[in-house]
């Protein structure tokens, strides 16, 4: 019968190598050992024989302490790796986390005693009126106190930097503590700023301190005041201190401290599994992306090359599809592949449904918590059901919204009808007619005056342009940047804000000028929402539905309704251009059903092809690098780890949509992976462009039919072909949402005119 243990051994000995018992642990455990019996000796030497070397003292004892930790922490865990001595494992268990906790400790207390020693030691190249006034760092009583400061200062620090842990990853080889940022300004400056800065600056002011003293040496005893050789005399029976002495001392100091450079170089380099991946190529699971104060992970994620997907398909390489990083101060789990995602934002919807939200972004933008896509409760709730009852009243998936788009497919045909042969910009095309119809939904008519959408659209595209910048991301995810500097680094978000709104404010003032209240039937959203917010106000809800959150709505449906569809079906044309072959079979498909005719949503049913060729269009187009950060709406677990409520998490719907364990040669344009071996639809449940949960696109209805419509009427009127510029590129341009590069086509009507 097999034996059931509580830990798989084979599990571990595959994600710990480094535990894996060998010669090394052997050496180390020898050297610990050493290192106990050495710093014994040291404690009771310091202690009777040098009465002012309080430092040496303290550190003498942590570097025991150090020493048995290793002992505990490395050899032990290997020694119960090697035996699979589950007793052994068990009482390691129980410690890790304290065990974390002193060596946290030791690693803010440490350095600091270490650069005292020094400041100590360079002191005594100076004058003995200099070491007078730092004597702070020279008589054995204000040592004592700064000894007894620094190590309250360190208690503070490991307590507040683990006060509120994020992940307490705890499993046998390693437990990982990351902590909540503190909401509290005071203690959140010290674990975000102070105590991270005070062990940047250390390292390698204690480093240059000691060259200099090095360099010093010769100044030592030209100036030795009676004081100093009293103090250091007490209770000695004859009087030691001498240059000569000091001399030695200062050396051999210096000669312990560049040693301890050496161990802990080899200790980063070859031993710790957090930082061994950083110098070498063997990689570790359970590392995380190593944050910097400020920036968390920013800077590193826009290292890599654009897209911002790209950092996120290397990370999750090296750390697995769940991981945390730091925007900012904001620790963000980053969660991708489907399984994941569908055991989190599918199973458990609820929990995942918030959207994170940037105050700062919100204020500046908006003026507030306005609008569906940044907002949560019921201002969210309300305005989600409320937009999509209009967008079905208006007709998603009925006549009015199909007529609307049909009308623009009409005029688009029209357009190219006149470019006979020539080179099209198409894109240019698609962004008209798309701009008409969500105006159309929105207040009523299309767009007129041509010069008011390319000022529209202008304000828009530098706001996604904007957008994914690291600037603005700066600006807005780190606290430490104050509100009224966030509207200074970011003028261009605030000049879209400015023109969009006043345009926004001009149409709604129209319509509140034109409405009827009396008229059930309302003509656009605006209308339809004016109505919704006097029937409030009559109700005494005076705040729900307001003027504020009524512009936010039309700033939303705005950009996330325009850029997303047009940029789509701009990139499926230019794979159609590049795929003659895919782009003949869809033309055949419609030839063969539908023929010279407008085809309508009627006809989707039996335009297999098409539909797999569309899907496959979005699935390569694959629009957001970086989904919306969402948040817990209550405390979670995941792969074992507490999420605490309103941590933000992202569900990395791009990972999903390249991921080739689903779509093989994900590059690869292939409208085949939707269609069964009988040439049916076939439906995959990984497509998810619209992303998962209840946060699911708003608009997918009315997207799915404009794709469709301006897809299959315009590639069943006309082919698109190679124009004088060559083929389209199909790198993306990569705003906040990617976008097919410029690029001009030729067209030619396949039925004739
Ligand atoms: C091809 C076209 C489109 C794509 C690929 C797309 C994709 C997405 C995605 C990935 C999200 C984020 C969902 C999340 O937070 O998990 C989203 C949200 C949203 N989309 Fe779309 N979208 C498209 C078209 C549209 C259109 C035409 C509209 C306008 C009516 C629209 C309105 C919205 C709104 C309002 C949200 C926020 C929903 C919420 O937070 O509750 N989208 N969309």
């Amino acid at each position: 019968m097999a034996v059931r243990t509580k830990y798989n051994w084979t599990q571990i000995q595959n994600t710990c190598p480094e535990f894996l018992a060998n010669q090394w642990d052997i050496v180390l455990a020898v050297i610990a050992a050493v290192g106990i019996i050495l710093n014994f000796f040291l404690i009771g030497r310091f202690k009777t024989e040098l009465k002012g070397s309080v430092f040496l003292f303290t550190l003498a004892f942590l570097d025991m302490v150090v020493c048995l930790l290793y002992v505990y922490n490395y050899l032990f865990k290997s020694l119960a790796l090697f035996f699979q001595n589950e007793m052994m494992a068990d009482i390691r268990m129980r410690m890790m986390t304290e065990v974390k906790m002193i060596e946290e400790f030791g690693n803010v207390f440490i350095p600091l005693l270490v650069f005292f020693i020094v400041v100590e030691k360079f002191l005594w190249t100076c004058s003995c009126r200099i070491r007078h006034n730092f004597r702070l760092f020279t008589m054995a009583t204000y040592k004592c106190v700064l000894t007894a400061v620094t190590a309250v200062y360190a208690t503070l620090a490991v307590m507040i930097l683990t006060w509120n842990l994020l992940i307490a990853e705890a499993h046998f080889c390693d437990v990982l503590l990351l902590a909540l940022p503190w909401r509290h300004v005071v203690p959140r400056f010290f674990q975000r700023v102070l105590i991270p800065m005070v062990s940047m600056i250390l390292a390698p002011t204690t480093f240059l301190l000691a060259l200099l003293t090095l360099c010093r040496i010769s100044r030592v005893g030209k100036e030795l005041n009676h004081e100093e050789i009293n103090l250091a005399n007490i209770g000695s029976e004859t009087p030691k201190l001498t240059t000569g002495k000091i001399k030695r001392s200062i050396l051999c100091m210096l000669a312990i401290y560049f040693s301890f450079m050496v161990k802990d170089f080899c200790w980063y380099v070859y031993v710790n599994p957090r930082t061994t991946s950083i110098f070498t190529e063997k990689r570790n699971s359970r590392i995380r992306p190593c944050p910097l104060p400020f920036f968390g992970n920013m800077l590193e994620m826009f290292s890599y090359p654009p897209p911002v997907s790209t950092a996120f398909s290397a990370w999750a390489k090296k750390y697995g599809n769940i991981y945390t990083i730091w925007m900012g101060d904001e620790p963000t789990i980053i969660i991708g592949g489907y399984k994941e995602l569908k055991e989190t934002f599918i199973n458990d919807a609820d929990s995942y449904s918030d959207k994170m939200i940037y105050k700062k972004f919100n204020d500046s933008l908006r003026g507030g918590d306005h609008g569906v896509i940044d907002t949560n409760g019921n201002t969210w709730k309300e305005h989600r059901r409320f937009t999509l009852h209009t967008l079905r009243d208006f007709g998603m998936g009925k006549e009015v919204m199909e007529s609307s788009i049909l009308l623009e497919v009409d005029k688009m045909e029209e357009e190219l009808k006149k470019m006979n042969g020539k080179n099209v910009d198409v894109q240019e095309l698609f962004d008209i007619a798309i701009g008409n119809i969500i105006n159309q939904f929105l207040f009523g008519h299309r767009f007129n005056d041509p010069e008011k959408f390319s000022q529209l659209k202008r304000l828009l595209d530098l706001f996604f342009e904007v957008q994914g910048s690291l600037r603005v991301y700066a600006a807005y995810l780190i606290n430490w940047i104050p509100q009224c500097m966030v509207d200074f680094m970011t003028p261009d978000v605030c000049e879209v804000r400015d023109g969009v709104f006043h345009f926004f404010k001009e149409k709604i003032d129209e319509h509140r000028e034109e409405i009827d209240f009396e008229e059930a039937e309302s003509k656009d959203y605006v209308e339809t929402y004016l109505k919704e917010q006097r029937r409030r106000e009559a109700a005494g809800d005076k705040q729900s539905f307001s003027d504020n959150q009524l512009r936010s709505m039309c700033f939303d449906i705005w950009v996330a309704g325009m850029h997303t569809t047009t940029n789509t079906i701009g990139f499926l044309t230019s794979l159609a251009v590049n795929n003659m072959e895919a782009q003949r079979k869809m033309q055949n498909e419609l030839s063969q059903v539908v023929g010279d005719r407008i085809v309508t949503m009627k006809d989707k049913v039996n335009l297999p092809y098409t539909n797999a060729f569309i899907n496959e269009a979005q699935r390569r187009s694959n629009l957001l690098p970086i989904n919306l950060p969402h948040a817990t709406t209550r405390d979670v677990e995941l792969v074992g780890c507490v999420i605490p409520k309103g941590t933000a998490v992202v569900h990395q719907i791009s990972s999903v949509l390249c991921d080739p364990t689903v779509f093989p040669n994900p590059e690869n344009f292939k409208p085949e992976r939707f269609l069964d071996e009988s040439g049916a639809l076939k439906k995959v449940e990984e497509l998810i462009p619209f992303s998962v949960g209840k946060r699911v696109c708003l608009g997918e209805g009315l997207a799915r039919m404009e794709l469709f419509l301006f897809t299959a009427n315009l590639f069943n009127q006309f082919e698109f072909s190679e124009g004088s510029e060559g083929l389209p590129s199909l790198e993306k341009s990569y705003a906040f949402i990617s976008k097919a590069k410029n690029y001009t086509c030729r067209v030619t009507p396949r039925y004739s005119l």
